[in-house]
């Protein structure tokens, strides 16, 4: 069965039953997927999009993996299903960096997430929603369903393998799992291993959403009531480490929020643009995915069961850019540089100029798009 026939699923997450499936498509792996951590998940499903052809020898195949809370809708106009246009609009397409006449590109949605993949809100096989008995992921997890996404794709070997943050993880991990179905690589903001401050930021999110009352040990689905409070303040917390310092500084200052009083229970205007992208975070992203997805980001660790991170990077053998973000105070560059200098076949370590922080991967398009021209000229 090809993936475009696999039949449209049950209603997970962001996603709900009746949406008209616009471009994606799912690809469902039937047998149970042994996971890293012991046991197994029975049965898992990859929601992805896909922009361009196919090659009769699919020797034009790249493969977008996106970050913790992005999807598979990396390019294209908003609509149903997706309330905003593609995070990576501006890479893809004819004329673009990934010239859609040329390449066809792929974007999963990661396995655990909440976008059309199986995570805690989708079904078990006995009809009940996983919640809060969803296994552990690993990045492992996570990539083994993308290499059977490929299988069923018919695609060997990806002629690049690009992510960001998170999706640098599975971009590595692809790359040192699977080096002869890497061609090429780029690796933005991203790590060899979470550190422990990475861990401990991700700690403090995971602890305000199970700290909820509306938690309920994950358990919420059907409640009517999820750890919208939790998800929010977590988004809140996290959002502060995407960006940088001066730019909250020169954006935002001391400025009160419109007519509001800081003093007598009014905002400042950088208390309100938290507000904001909390509540559009609650809207599209679900809690329980939220954990499982920071806890597999904590499990990174490139060089575990393979002799330490210096021999795992030796194993790449695919041409390999990896970039680091100027200001990035969450991903700092010098975890780049341990990527750069120790993957045999890297180019010396590129830095995005941005104001932005660790978030600069994604607005900085243009920087990236060169990356990537370097890679697929
Ligand atoms: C279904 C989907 O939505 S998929 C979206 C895909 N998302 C991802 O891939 C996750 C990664 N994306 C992100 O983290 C972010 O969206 C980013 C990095 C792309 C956003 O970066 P930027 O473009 O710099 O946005 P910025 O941080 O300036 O936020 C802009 C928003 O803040 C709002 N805002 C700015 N100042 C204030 C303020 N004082 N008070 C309230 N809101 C404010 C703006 O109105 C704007 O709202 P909108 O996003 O609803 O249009
Ligand atoms: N803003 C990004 C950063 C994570 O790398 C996201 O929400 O996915």
């Amino acid at each position: 069965m090809t993936p475009s026939e696999v039949p449209l699923p049950p209603a997970t997450g962001a996603w709900r039953e009746g949406d008209p499936p616009g471009r994606r498509q799912w690809y469902a792996r039937e047998k149970p997927l042994p996971l890293e951590a012991g046991g197994e998940l029975p049965g898992a499903r990859l929601a992805f999009e896909t922009w361009g052809r196919l090659a009769s020898d699919a020797s034009n195949a790249v493969l977008v993996l996106h970050a913790l809370t992005g999807d598979s809708h990396v390019a294209g106009p908003a609509g149903p299903g997706h309330p905003t246009p593609g995070w990576w609009d501006r890479l893809i397409g004819p004329g673009r960096a990934l010239d859609t006449d040329r390449w066809f590109v792929v974007a999963p949605n990661v396995l655990g997430g909440c976008q059309g993949s199986t995570g805690p809100s989708s079904l078990t096989p006995d009809g009940r929603r996983w919640g809060g008995d969803f296994p552990f992921l690993t990045q492992r997890d996570q990539v083994a369903v993308e290499a059977d996404l490929a299988d069923a794709l018919g695609i060997d070997r990806w002629a690049l393998v690009v992510g960001g943050s998170m999706g640098g993880m599975r971009a590595l991990e692809w790359a040192v799992s699977y080096p002869e179905r890497t061609g090429a690589l780029l690796l933005l903001a991203s790590t060899a291993a979470a550190s422990a401050e990475q861990i401990a930021w991700a700690n403090i999110q995971v602890h305000a959403i199970r700290a909820d009352p509306h938690w309920r040990g994950g358990h919420y689905h059907d409640t009517g009531q999820g750890p919208h409070a939790g998800l929010g303040l977590a988004r809140r917390l996290a959002h502060v480490t995407y960006r940088s310092e001066p730019e909250l500084a020169v954006r935002f200052g001391r400025t009160p929020q419109g007519t509001e009083d800081p003093w007598s229970g009014g905002r400042y205007q950088v208390e309100s643009y938290l507000d904001h992208h909390a509540a559009k975070l609650v809207r599209r992203f679900d809690a329980g995915s939220y954990v499982v997805l920071s806890e597999a980001m904590n499990s990174h660790d490139i060089g575990r069961g393979r002799g330490g991170i210096r021999a795992a990077l030796r194993q790449v053998t695919a041409r390999t850019l990896v970039a680091g973000v100027d200001s990035d105070r969450l991903y700092p560059p010098s975890q780049q540089a341990e990527l750069a200098s120790g993957i045999p076949t890297a180019d010396d370590l590129r830095l995005i100029e941005s104001p932005y922080g660790h978030d600069g991967f994604l607005i900085e398009v243009e920087q990236v798009a060169a990356l990537v021209g370097e890679l697929v000229r």
